[in-house]
Formats: structure tokens, C-alpha cells, sequence
């Protein structure tokens, strides 16, 4: 009989051998090391970085039983790609998104980041929810600085100190750095959010739809400050979103989940448009409509039907990989253009 892949041997996947720096949560992880390491910029290609092993979640029904929110849920997310995660309200996004935290146990099934199957929260693995979830009585700085020092225990402050203000540079709050959060706008919360989730160099970092809270231009700026730095350092992304047109700018893939209750992944979408894509070209782009008309679609309609429609082959331990693309075919050249043909009817 197959073994579940979290039995086959972790330990001996190259990733395992590659084990970084830090001092882990779990029980038994090596001690922390004593300097810190720079921002480093690493995309290597390992197609399980995580693997998501048959996970199921159920809760108890009210009349007794049990309520299966999703089970038999595999999805892999190679190191260094950006995963976006979309689905109606209550399929069970959060639900995944804490599994991989470790914030909540699977009815089911095993989570294995990097080798090691999860057994709980742990500094390899950043969270940045809607809320910031800041320390109201520290600054800027002591937020970021609480986090790196708790990564680096033995880490002088002035060491701490550097790399916290490192990675506020990164999203841009210098000069911010002794303020409050109270002293900060909804956008600057979120800032302090990310810098201290970078600055602990987590292995994957978890975005439970950080940006809905804000306002159409902060949202657009710290999308553009994301995308940037997650280029730039090759950060691994899980990220949940309801804005088609955010996963469609930020995400390499994009996860299509069913409505719930017993949600599944339809398909995993391949972005096909161009990694340097820029937020306001990115809709001149010839595949763009393509992708997000495909998006939608599901949304609106797919989401719903696809568990009585899905394709006979469908294998839940391989969701289809669907690469769209092949832009439409330019008009033929005697093709009369919309103004011209609108003005004729006047
Ligand atoms: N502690 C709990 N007890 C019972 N049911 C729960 C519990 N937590 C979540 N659920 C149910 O699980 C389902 C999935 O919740 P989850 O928050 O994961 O969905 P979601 O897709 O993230 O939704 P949204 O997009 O609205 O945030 C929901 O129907 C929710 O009511």
C-alpha cells in the first residue's frame, strides 16, 4: 500500500539538509545561532517546499455529527512562489491558512513545510492577519525589534536593532520609527505588520487578506511594496485574498477553492502573465482578461457547480494545473472599430 508522503523519508529530502538559521518553537530545535544573518534573496526551485497532505477540517454540527468544512485537501507550493488562495466566503480559506500557522490542528491529514510535518506555531512560519496585532505600548521599532530579538536570543541590541531598522526601511517607515501604533494610519499598521514579518526571515509567510481594511490607494502602494520584496528576497507566499485583481498582480499561482461545506480545490491557475508586470500596465498585458474572466467565471458560477460538474479524471491529490493564455486573435484588418461603427448609428 502507497504511504501517505508525510511517512515517506522527509528527512532525507534535500530541503531538510538545508535547514536555516533560527531558533524554532518546536521542541528539540538547535539553539539559535549567535549573529544574524542579512536579508537574504533565495528562490530555489523545490516544487513540495509545502506540502499539504490530505488535510481535512470538521467541526461539530449542531444536531451532533460533524460539519466537514474541506478533507482530502493536497496542494504543493514550490519555494519562492507567491500562492494566492480564492473561494466564497466560508469554504475554509482561514481554516487552511492556520493549519499551515499551526495555529489549528487538522482533523486530518499533515502539513510539511520544508521537510517537517507541522506540529505548531513557530518563528518559520509569519503571519499577517487583517488586524495588525501590534504591541500598543511599543514603537515602531519595538515591535519589529520584540520579533527579531525573539528569533535571536542571543543577539546583541545593537545587532537587533540594525535589522529592525533594516526591514523598516523595507516598507518604507523610516522616520516612523519611534512612533506608536496608535500614531500610525490603518496602511502604516500594516507596514509594521510586514517589516516584522520579514524580520524574522520566516521560511513561508501567511496573509490572511491583509490589504481588505484599507483604502484603493494605500492597498495599491503596499501591494507594490509586497510584490517588490517578495521578489526581491524570494520570499514563499500563502495569501488569501477575495480581490481577483490583486491575486492576478501579485500571485505566480491561484488556488481556486469550491464553495463549502466539503470545499474542494478545483484547480490551481498558473499566472501566465509576465513576472515584471507593473499594477497599471498590467491590465494592457495580452493575457490579462484571459486570467481574469477565467477568475471570475469560477467565481460567479464554477465555484458552485463544479463539484457535480468536475472532470471524470479529477484526482484531489493532483487538482488540474490550468495555464491559460494564447491572447485573442487580433481583429482582422477590415474589422470596422466600435467608435466608427457607434458614430454610424447616430
Ligand atoms: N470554531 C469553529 N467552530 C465551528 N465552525 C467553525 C469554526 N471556525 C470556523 N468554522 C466554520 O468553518 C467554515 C470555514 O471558515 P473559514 O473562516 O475557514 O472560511 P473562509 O473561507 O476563510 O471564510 P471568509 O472568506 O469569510 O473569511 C465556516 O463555515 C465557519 O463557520
Amino acid at each position: 500500500m502507497e504511504q501517505p508522503l508525510h511517512r515517506q523519508c522527509h528527512r532525507g529530502h534535500p530541503a531538510h539538509r538545508r535547514r536555516r538559521h533560527g531558533a524554532r518553537l518546536d521542541p528539540g530545535a538547535p539553539a539559535a545561532p549567535r549573529h544574524l544573518p542579512g536579508v537574504s534573496a533565495v528562490a530555489e526551485s523545490d516544487p513540495k517546499f509545502i506540502s499539504i497532505e490530505g488535510i481535512a477540517r470538521r467541526y461539530p454540527a449542531p444536531g451532533g455529527g460533524a460539519t466537514t468544512i474541506f478533507e482530502n485537501l493536497w496542494l504543493q507550493v514550490p519555494r519562492g512562489a507567491f500562492v494566492c488562495i480564492i473561494g466564497h466566503s466560508g469554504c475554509g480559506k482561514t481554516s487552511v491558512l492556520n493549519i499551515l500557522a499551526g495555529l489549528e490542528q487538522p482533523s486530518d491529514g499533515v502539513v510539511v513545510v520544508d521537510g517537517q510535518a507541522i506540529s505548531g506555531p513557530s518563528l518559520d512560519r509569519a503571519v499577517i492577519f487583517q488586524g495588525h496585532a501590534l504591541l500598543p505600548w511599543r514603537s515602531v521599532l519595538g515591535n519589529v525589534a520584540y520579533a527579531v530579538s525573539s528569533r535571536w536570543r542571543k543577539a546583541s541590541r545593537a545587532e537587533v536593532e540594525e535589522r529592525a531598522k533594516r526591514c523598516i526601511d523595507l516598507v518604507g517607515l523610516r522616520g516612523s520609527e519611534h512612533k506608536k501604533p496608535a500614531e500610525l494610519s490603518g496602511g502604516m499598521r500594516q507596514r509594521v505588520g510586514i517589516a516584522r514579518a520579514l524580520s524574522i526571515e520566516p521560511k513561508i509567510m501567511l496573509m490572511d487578506e491583509p490589504f481588505s481594511a484599507l483604502d484603493a490607494l494605500t492597498r495599491g502602494t503596499l501591494q507594490d511594496e509586497v510584490r517588490r520584496i517578495c521578489t526581491s528576497t524570494g520570499q514563499t507566499v500563502v495569501m488569501i485574498t477575495h480581490d481577483v485583481d490583486e491575486a492576478i498582480y501579485l500571485a505566480d499561482k491561484i488556488v481556486l477553492m469550491t464553495n463549502g461545506p466539503e470545499a474542494m480545490v478545483a484547480e490551481v491557475v498558473e499566472n501566465p502573465l509576465p513576472a515584471a508586470r507593473a499594477r497599471d500596465t498590467i491590465h494592457r498585458e495580452p493575457d490579462y482578461y484571459t486570467v481574469r474572466n477565467h477568475l471570475v467565471d469560477f467565481l460567479v458560477a464554477r465555484s458552485r457547480t463544479f463539484r457535480d460538474e468536475k472532470p471524470q479524471d479529477y484526482d484531489p491529490r493532483h487538482p488540474p494545473q490550468v495555464r491559460l493564455g494564447a491572447a485573442p486573435e487580433p481583429p482582422p484588418a477590415n474589422t470596422i472599430p466600435f467608435p466608427a461603427l457607434a458614430k454610424g448609428r447616430e
